[in-house]
């Protein structure tokens, strides 16, 4: 069933502080969002199937649980790069598919540059992306990995507008939503306030 949950421990709330902070510079900023990607993760990852496996400790016989259910990340080019490693470390058997999309500053919609899918899609699939703004990237990306046949899809970003919610609840109620914040809304030129200001930017040190 599809949800939207903004994390609510202090441990997220304090590493958002640094990573708002237009003083943060790149390599500490990069780190927070590494960091708060790896809480997102063990929170959206809290329903994954797992199967009965046997294992042999040194001392007998045991039944323990592993996952088996093939798990794909599509982080959204450029910014959603950032995340991408932090869920690779707690799923390192994960596939990870490239998704390249630029907001177009005037129009606002999103203008597609580079797809890496193969012909078998993931049972489950987490489209990676540290702003959720208008939700323009998002509903085009999880149009594009619903195409390729994914049918288990959730969003993974760090933060999302109400606006942007609301578009991707629309064109896709069964996706659930995972946030580290929602913020208040959108600003004239549709950036989330309060915000960070331009993920991509602040990632990548190209400001
Ligand atoms: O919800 P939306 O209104 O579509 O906006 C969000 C998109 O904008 C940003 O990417 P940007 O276009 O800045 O590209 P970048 O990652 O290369 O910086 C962000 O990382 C999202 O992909
Ligand atoms: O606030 C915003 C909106 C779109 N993209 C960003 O990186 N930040
Ligand atoms: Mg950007």
């Amino acid at each position: 069933m599809s949800r939207v949950v903004e994390l609510k421990h202090p441990l997220v709330k304090h590493h958002m502080a640094m990573l708002r902070d237009k003083n943060t510079p790149t390599y500490i900023f990069r780190d927070q969002i590494r960091r708060l990607t790896l809480l997102l993760a063990y929170e959206a990852t809290a329903t994954l199937p797992v199967e009965e496996v046997n294992i042999e400790t040194p001392l007998c016989n045991t039944m323990c649980k592993h996952i088996t259910t093939r798990i794909g990340l599509v982080p959204i080019l450029r910014a959603g790069l950032g995340m991408c490693e932090a869920v690779q470390e707690l799923i390192p058997q994960a596939e990870v598919w490239h998704l390249g999309f630029y907001r177009d500053e005037s129009t606002l919609k999103p203008v597609e540059y580079y797809q890496k899918f193969s012909e078998h899609p993931p049972e489950i699939a987490f489209v990676l992306d540290p702003m959720l703004a208008t939700g323009g990237s998002a509903v085009e990306a999880v149009n594009m990995v619903k195409d390729w046949g994914a049918e288990n899809v959730s969003m993974l970003c760090t933060i999302a507008s109400p606006e942007g919610i609301e578009k991707v609840q629309k064109a896709h109620p069964d996706v659930s939503i995972f946030s580290c914040a929602i913020d208040e809304g959108l600003n004239e030129n549709a950036y989330i306030l309060p915000g960070l200001g331009d993920a991509g930017d602040r990632i990548f040190n190209t400001l």
